[in-house]
């Protein structure tokens, strides 16, 4: 039978809605009377009885009706309740039958009330979902929304494929005039059956965001919540929806808010309002308390994922779990843990509690969920909270050994890390972690499990730091080495930022060959460093670090061995020459080799994203190559200075910064200077070119192998080899080998550039290995942008610190305001000892982290305006409430030409330094010409030791 039923013409033509099925004339007025009956019923049983006595009157209408009205009654039971009644086996034999009569509207009203009813029929489902094959191009878009949430809904995927094809092309067709709760029903139900299309979401944005209607919230949030589960991520979209949701934050409901959320972290869409305002609506209004555990858990994960630690929601949940552990399942449980270890609120009554729900029922979680709760057991032992001690890694480490043949790549790569972390944190390993470690090992050098980039690296790590680096070093060169790096592997917003795991695993096999003064192995890194690279500045600066390193072990012939490879190969740059030099030849003594090393005869063909990711850094070295002259300090930092103001923003401490630290140099006249983060080797030799006068050494921490490559370069065309040591690892692991090397009490000065907000546990590290001097002096940079909270609390709260907090500029981008802190740092009471926590700090420190991430992302230049000069203002007024203020600013004026002179000045008690607002130095200031004026204006230090001021100031 032909079909009037067109959704479009309909809409045009007719009033009121489409039929429901097909019929011939005019309705009887006993159905029409019939539709009201159903209609206005309450009760299920008051439903049925009305179907038992009137369905010989039925039409298919009412027969629609009566389903539809059934499944909004709905209760728990609510099916079996109509099944009881007598009438109910002629009803769904009617309703199956009526079927093939029925309108895209009928047969989608059906649908989605047999979805709601949770009702698998094997009769009635197939033929629904025949004929909306057969009169798909009729649907309008609430039927398509209708039939594909009830797919959805009832989970039906493959029996319905060439429906579900179908519904995706008329959505597409007919959502720009479908209603807000029909586009955010497609886009539900696609991405809930797992099939949101790239396309078809770009089409529902767009058609979502041309409707002018007053939504609902829940709307809102499923809408989010479908985004985010078909990983769609639409930026006007989500603008728009964080809009309405904040305009309609009071009639959110638990659902829609954990839902919202939730979308926004799984996408990462850091958006620091919304968060902000749903989580003073939970708290406030005591929506947290009906949370249910999913969506509890849900909720925290939100907020870790995102970076926001909201000291009021982790309060809120942390009470919710103490009194609800009981209700939750394994993965609230893992998320749970998850959560606060990483928002670094590790409240120890919620991890006890957890882990009185999580022990003895182990077995029952999945690997992922038991990884990620040891992951965040390790992550969350700080303090007084020793779970790292807890027996669950014994009872993990029972149920894990015998999967060990099922355990994924990340899995593998997970509990290396979390067994080694875990078992340096208890001071010995984990009983059975061998026994783990080892089967594990066997896996990998098998190639049964391929590791991803950041897995080999956590891997590698892993291994050595519990004391197998011969393990550590057979994995790479059996598996990873000669080119054979894997994919990076993880994603996401921090993730995509995350270097490379080669970046770790070269500083980590580095660092231990150089510590264990094994050359063949530096110099085998080194050639498989220089091979990975495409650009010949970055190869050359790897093979003269070969050098380096066999000079250093006084291997002559081995050095020039190398030379001849660098000559052969045409990879010579000035500081070959220099190294050459050194060694008492010159270039034309050196022969090129008769073969290139096989080794370095790879190159890759165009540059990888680990190498991208060092432009900058490789940018300095060319210039410095191109514009300084060997030997002579100050034309090396003339061209990174040029780099710095001219080019890009470089993150060295040049200009204003460089004068306080030539104003501490010359006011502590140290011996012996350990710097966090060489980076190019900027400052490290700026500090070394002023101590060496009185035989002083700069040792310089570096993470990063090819910053470390580049400032190895760099030191040695400054001259300066002997009185800076580039010592690579990350601080962690280092500072022992610093200790070893240097001895106790060795340290006089610290130059702290790495992650500031873990400046106060490397400060609290280095007093209790008894590394400084007496009195040594501190200096931090970065304090206020991105930030370093706990360190100024740290040092503006403890007694054995006097200290002054210096604002100033940041080198390159005078827009830009900062902090350094100067402070000496006495054995006095406090020493080696941890502050009185300040619970404000902990929201402070999260987002000084999230704007690191963002800077290395992109640069502190792009980072001024709003956002970062809020969060400074919110800095600065938090410690000024617990008394700490700037003391000192930098003063910077023009000097000739194309100079610039900054001197410190001294704040009286209470003034604010002034607002820049002059030029840019950047804009008139030549590299090489920026001068510190030394001397004149004392650090607290000195003036309390001279008597012209007391302690109370
Ligand atoms: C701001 S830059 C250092 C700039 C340098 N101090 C200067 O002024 O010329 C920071 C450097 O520290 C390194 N880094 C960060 N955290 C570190 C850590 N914990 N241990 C060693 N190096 C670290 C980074 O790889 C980066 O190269």
């Amino acid at each position: 039978m032909a079909s009037f039923y067109k959704a479009g013409l309909w809409q045009v033509g007719k009033k009121g809605p489409p039929p429901i099925f097909q019929s011939i004339g005019i309705r009887q007025a006993r159905c029409s009377e019939l539709d009201q009956e159903l209609r206005s019923l309450k009760t299920v049983q008051e439903l049925m009885d009305l179907i038992g006595h009137g369905m010989q009157h039925f039409d298919a209408a009412n027969v629609v009706i009566a389903i539809a009205e059934l499944s909004k009654l709905q209760r728990e039971d609510g099916l079996e309740e109509m099944r009881r009644h007598r009438a109910w086996p002629e009803f769904a034999d009617r309703l199956q039958r009526s079927v093939p009569r029925l309108e895209p509207r009928g047969l989608s009203m059906v649908a989605y009330a047999v979805a709601r009813l949770r009702w698998q029929d094997d009769l009635l489902l197939p033929a629904l979902i025949e004929h909306a094959v057969l009169r798909i191009e009729d649907f309008g878009c609430t039927d398509v929304a209708k039939m594909a949430w009830s797919l959805a809904k009832l989970d039906i995927k493959d029996a319905a494929r060439e429906l579900w094809a179908l519904l995706s092309k008329e959505a597409a067709k007919k959502c720009s005039e479908g209603r807000f709760i029909d586009i955010s029903m497609i886009a539900w139900s696609f991405a809930k059956a797992g099939l949101a299309e790239r396309v078809l979401f770009g089409q529902l944005a767009t058609a979502a965001l041309a409707v002018k209607e007053d939504l609902p919230p829940h709307t809102i949030a499923n809408l989010a919540w479908a985004f985010a589960k078909g990983k769609c991520f639409n930026p006007p979209l989500f603008a728009a929806l964080a809009k309405m949701s904040i305009a309609a934050v009071a009639e959110f409901d638990r659902q829609s808010v954990s839902n919202l959320l939730w979308a926004h972290a799984t996408l990462d869409i850091v958006n620091e309002e919304v968060f902000a305002v749903f989580s003073d609506f939970t708290v406030k209004t005591g929506l947290w308390r009906q949370f249910s555990p999913q969506m509890a858990s849900n909720l925290v994960w939100a907020y870790a994922k995102v970076g926001i630690t909201d000291v009021p929601i982790f309060d809120a949940f942390a009470e919710y779990i103490n009194e609800r552990a009981d209700d939750f399942d394994t993965q609230n449980i893992s998320n749970c843990a998850w959560a606060y270890a990483i928002a670094e609120r590790p409240d120890k009554a919620v991890f006890d509690t957890l882990t009185r729900c999580a022990l003895g029922r182990l077995d029952r979680f999945r690997l992922d969920e038991l990884c990620g709760m040891m992951w965040a057991y390790v992550r969350a032992s700080v303090g007084d909270n020793k779970v790292a001690w807890s027996v669950l890694f014994e009872e993990a480490i029972v149920i894990l050994v015998p999967k060990v043949d099922s355990l994924d790549s990340q899995t593998v790569s997970n509990l290396y890390w979390i067994l080694a972390t875990a078992a340096h944190l208890r001071g010995q390993p984990v009983p059975g972690a061998r026994e783990l470690f080892d089967s594990m090992l066997v896996l990998l050098l098998d190639m049964k499990v391929r590791l991803d980039s950041e897995g080999a690296a956590m891997t590698i790590w892993a291994l050595w730091r519990v004391g197998r680096f011969l393990d550590a070093w057979t994995l790479y060169v059996r598996t990873l080495s000669d080119g054979r790096h894997p994919e990076h592997g993880k994603k996401g917003f921090v993730k995509s930022h995350a270097v490379d795991g080669r970046q770790k695993y070269y500083q980590c096999l580095l660092m231990e060959s150089e510590h264990r003064g094994d050359t063949a192995k530096q110099v085998y890194i080194w050639k498989q460093m220089a091979a990975d690279f495409y650009s010949r500045a970055l190869r050359s600066a790897c093979l003269n670090c070969a050098v380096m390193a066999y000079m250093k072990a006084g291997d002559r012939e081995g050095a020039i061995e190398m030379l001849r490879q660098i000559a052969r190969t045409r990879l010579g740059t000035a500081v070959t020459e220099s190294l050459t030099r050194r060694l008492g030849l010159r270039e034309e003594d050196i022969e090129p080799a008769d073969i290139v090393d096989i080794t370095i005869r790879r190159r890759p063909q165009q540059p990888s994203r680990f190498e991208d990711f060092h432009y900058k850094e490789a940018g300095v070295l060319e210039t410095v190559l191109a514009t300084a002259t060997p030997g002579d300090a100050h034309s090396v930092h003339a061209a990174i200075e040029a780099v710095g103001l001219k080019e890009v923003w470089l993150k060295v401490a040049g200009g204003e910064k460089a004068c306080v630290i030539d104003n501490v140099i010359h006011a502590r006249r140290p011996k012996r200077i350990l710097e966090y983060g060489t980076y190019v080797g900027y400052t490290c030799t700026r500090m070394a070119l002023q101590i060496k006068q009185w035989g002083g050494h700069v040792t310089s921490m570096e993470m990063d192998p090819v910053n470390a490559t580049i400032a190895r370069n760099n030191i040695e065309m400054a001259g300066l080899s002997d009185y800076v040591t580039v010592q690579l690892g990350h601080s962690d692991d280092s500072i022992p080998i610093v200790l070893s090397n240097y001895g106790e009490r060795s340290i006089d000065m610290v130059f702290m550039d790495q992650r500031g907000t873990k400046f106060h546990e490397d400060q609290k590290l280095l007093e209790k290995m008894n590394l400084l001097s007496e009195p040594a002096v501190l200096v931090a940079d970065n304090v206020l942008k991105p930030g370093a909270p706990y360190h100024v609390w740290r040092i503006g709260s403890m007694p054995h610190y006097t200290t002054d907090i210096i604002d100033l500029r940041e080198f390159g981008s005078a827009q830009v305001e900062d902090w350094m802190t100067v402070s000496w740092v006495r054995r006095q009471e406090g020493y080696a000892g941890d502050f009185q926590p300040q619970r404000e700090l902990v929201a402070l420190g999260r987002e000084a982290d999230r704007f690191r991430l963002r800077a290395m992302a992109t640069s502190m230049r792009d980072l001024v305006g709003d956002p970062l000069d809020e969060f400074a203002a919110r800095f600065t007024a938090e410690f000024v409430k617990l008394g700490c203020a700037s003391t000192i600013f930098v003063q910077t004026a023009k000097e000739g030409q194309c100079g610039s002179i900054s001197r410190l000045v001294r704040l009286r008690p209470g003034e604010v330094p002034p607002q820049w607002d002059g030029d840019d130095p950047k804009e008139f200031t030549q590299g090489g010409c920026w001068r510190s004026v030394i001397g004149g204006t004392p650090f607290l230090e000195q003036l309390l030791s001279e008597g012209r001021m007391t302690n109370g100031h």
